[in-house]
């Protein structure tokens, strides 16, 4: 049995009926949502680490939850605000300008998920940072052994350095002779592998020529964090699990003009041992049927002369010449000052920085603009649009 907080009392619960932030010590936050109270923070003392307990006040038990993505860093306080009874917004204070917005999720469609996993008893919550713009579709390119997907992802990223990042995936295979661990795969034991996959680490991974392969959902992440566009190098099975997940991505299967070319262009390409080449030909018939006839891919390219399959996969991508190809701007997150106050109008919150002794510095009113929110947890959570306008004694400018 446990006690009820003493900032769970009845007089505040009535004075914040829409579970908006209870104030407890300066270190701790709490949400009241029907019968459960979500205390976020803890451990007293600088910085604080962002701990997660509920008080159910029908049992009147604590509850430690199992806490699910990448965890945010200490810090010296935060503000919470509750978004439709499915999350809650966290503010941290004195964080770095790419890491003060975050989510706890505690009843989104991959929390529910995650419950049903555990047998549905089991309180579970999930970490999503926040990430200011969304990110541009990524895309994924299958096809057999040989065909020509890393040529001409290789000819994409050399001309277009900027627009494009790839997604590194893991992989339990061997390192060929040219290939760098990071940089081309994440070469990985396979025990290690496995237990990143249970973690939930994965967006997707498949079994593929007798070794493991899987695209993390960090790989995917830190490519859209710098701005790009990314590229999956991936099999068909790993593009049937992309499908399936909330990724939304463009999917290209490339096909080879023959069988004959393809065995002579896997040959040449001398990387494989008699055995592997016999077992990624017996592989590619099977790939190549459902690539072509299983309607899973959103275009089909057929790579007999590379400079020609090339021009094509450009014009899909609406790379036509007159493409903009500067940089684009990354998506920093947002300088808070340490003090600052939080309250919350529809879709939006304000944040007012113009308090305390950031006053004369920053006079401005903050506002984070939560109504197109996007993917979320296990991976970032994208879509926020943040702008300043001036103070309320300012009348209301915006400086965008
Ligand atoms: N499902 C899945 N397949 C992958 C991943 N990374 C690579 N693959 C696929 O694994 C297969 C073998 O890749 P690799 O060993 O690099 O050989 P290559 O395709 O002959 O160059 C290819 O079909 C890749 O598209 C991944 O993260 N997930
Ligand atoms: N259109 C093409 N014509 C001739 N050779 C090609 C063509 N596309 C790729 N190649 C060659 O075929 C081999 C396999 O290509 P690669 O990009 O490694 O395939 P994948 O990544 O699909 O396994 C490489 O030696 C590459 O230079």
């Amino acid at each position: 049995m446990g006690e009820a907080p003493a900032f769970c009392n009845e007089n505040l619960q009535k004075e914040f009926p829409n579970g908006n932030t209870l104030k407890s010590k300066s270190s701790e936050t709490a949400i009241l949502i029907g019968d459960k109270t979500y205390v976020i923070g803890g451990s007293d003392g600088e910085p604080t680490s962002l701990g997660v307990r509920i008080f159910d006040k029908s049992t009147a038990q604590w509850v430690h939850p199992v806490v699910l993505g990448t965890k945010p860093r200490a810090c010296k306080g935060h503000s919470a605000v509750l978004l439709n009874e499915d999350r809650i917004l966290i503010i941290k204070k004195g964080a770095s300008s790419d890491d003060c917005i975050w989510f706890l999720e505690l009843d989104t469609q991959y929390v529910r998920d995650q419950k049903t996993k555990r047998g549905g008893n089991t309180e579970v919550v999930a970490w999503s940072k926040g990430v200011r713009g969304n990110a541009e579709k990524p895309i994924v390119i299958s096809g057999p052994s040989g065909v020509g997907k890393g040529t001409l992802i290789s000819k994409l990223m050399e001309e277009y350095p900027s627009m494009f990042g790839f997604s590194v995936s893991h992989t339990t295979r061997a390192p060929r002779n040219m290939e760098k661990d990071g940089v081309h795969y994440h070469f990985t034991e396979k025990s290690v592998m496995e237990k990143e996959i249970k973690d939930g680490k994965f967006l997707e991974h498949a079994s593929v020529h007798g070794n493991l392969y899987g695209t993390s959902i960090e790989a995917v992440e830190v490519v859209a964090d710098e701005g790009k566009r990314c590229i999956l190098d991936i099999d068909v099975q790993g593009a049937k699990s992309v499908r399936k997940s909330p990724l939304e991505a463009i999917f290209i299967f490339i096909r080879p003009p023959s069988m004959e070319v393809l065995e002579k262009r896997l040959r040449s390409r001398g990387t494989e041992t008699e055995e592997q080449i016999l077992k990624r030909l017996k592989n590619a018939k099977a790939e190549l049927d459902e690539g072509i006839s299983s309607g899973l891919f959103d275009h089909i390219l057929y790579n007999d002369k590379l400079e020609e399959c090339y021009q094509r996969l450009k014009e899909l991508l609406g790379l036509d010449g007159s493409v903009d190809t500067a940089p684009k701007p990354v998506c920093r997150g947002i300088d808070l000052p340490v003090d600052h106050s939080v309250s919350k109008a529809d879709n939006k919150i304000y944040i007012d920085c113009g308090t305390l002794e950031v006053k004369k510095a920053s006079n401005k009113l903050i506002v984070l603009d939560v109504s197109c929110l996007k993917g979320g947890a296990p991976g970032r959570t994208r879509g926020l649009d943040l702008y300043a306008i001036g103070s309320f004694s300012d009348g209301l400018k915006e400086v965008r």
